[in-house]
């Protein structure tokens, strides 16, 4: 965690989660109402289907819904895609842009993230950027090139400590029960740290940076207690409502 800054435990459903599956954003939308939502945010981004029925079923909670991806125009003949206005829209309040698994099924550059970024600005929406290093990338000791080279080219200037968040995932991390050492996230986010505060001086020591890997209930607190760690980016352990509420529960003595 970072002294002063809101943590952000955030679900990324990815292509999960038939209808069925609202259950459990009921369930989480209850979870969150109580104290600890006055000190961490709680969002989840379910698929683009289940947007505006899972805003209105978090009505009256503070669980935020978001999307996972937007086009970076705002609309237009791009059959299938969907732009952060018609998230915004659907009441959503955040967008994931840069996950590594569109960068790499869609070959998205750091320049397209960008300009989705942009969109989502001008959409009143905060995007979570994300970036991270693949194994290869790690094994060959370019881990912090990787970082330093995806900030610089997906995030905007117009970036400010509110319509941002940074989502640092290695890419050998997400789906495989791995995750760094602490030692080394708190090195990675460290670093995410110092180029955010150098580009964008007190904005940049405000943005939050989350980690996302593997993260799950039984090393939820460890990760979450790191410094510059200010929230988690989760996948598969979001999708039921007692194992997201358990990692956004770890925040309970950490913030006390
Ligand atoms: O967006 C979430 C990440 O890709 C992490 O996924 P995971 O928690 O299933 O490893």
């Amino acid at each position: 965690m970072t002294p002063d800054i809101r943590p952000l435990v955030a679900g990324n459903w990815k292509m999960n989660g038939l209808r069925g599956a609202l259950d459990q954003i009921k369930a989480m939308a209850e979870g969150v109402k109580g104290p600890l939502s006055e000190k961490v945010e709680a969002l989840i981004c379910p698929p683009a289907t289940l947007l505006y029925v899972a805003t209105a079923l978090c009505d009256d909670s503070p669980l935020l819904i978001g999307a996972q991806d937007c086009h970076q125009d705002v609309s237009g003949a791009h059959t299938g895609d969907v732009s952060a206005e018609m998230i915004a829209d659907c009441f959503g309040t955040h967008v994931i842009v840069g996950h590594s698994e569109r960068r790499t099924d869609h070959a998205e550059s750091d320049a397209l993230v960008r300009a989705k970024a942009l969109a989502a600005f001008s959409a009143e929406l905060v995007a979570i950027i994300c970036i991270g290093e693949t194994g290869d990338e790690r094994k060959a000791g370019k881990t912090l090139d990787v970082l330093k080279t995806q900030l610089s080219g997906s995030v905007p200037d117009e970036a400010t400590a509110e319509n941002t968040v940074i989502a640092y995932e290695p890419v050998w991390a997400i789906g495989t029960g791995l995750t760094p050492t602490t030692q080394d996230v708190e090195d990675a986010h460290a670093f995410m740290r110092k180029e955010l505060v150098a580009r964008f001086g007190a904005a940049g020591s405000r943005m939050r940076i989350l980690y996302g890997g593997s993260v799950k209930p039984s090393n939820a607190r460890e990760l979450m207690g790191v410094l510059n760690v200010d929230g988690a980016l989760i996948g598969g352990a979001s999708l039921k409502s007692a194992d997201f509420l358990a990692i956004y529960g770890a925040y309970e003595e950490l913030t006390a």
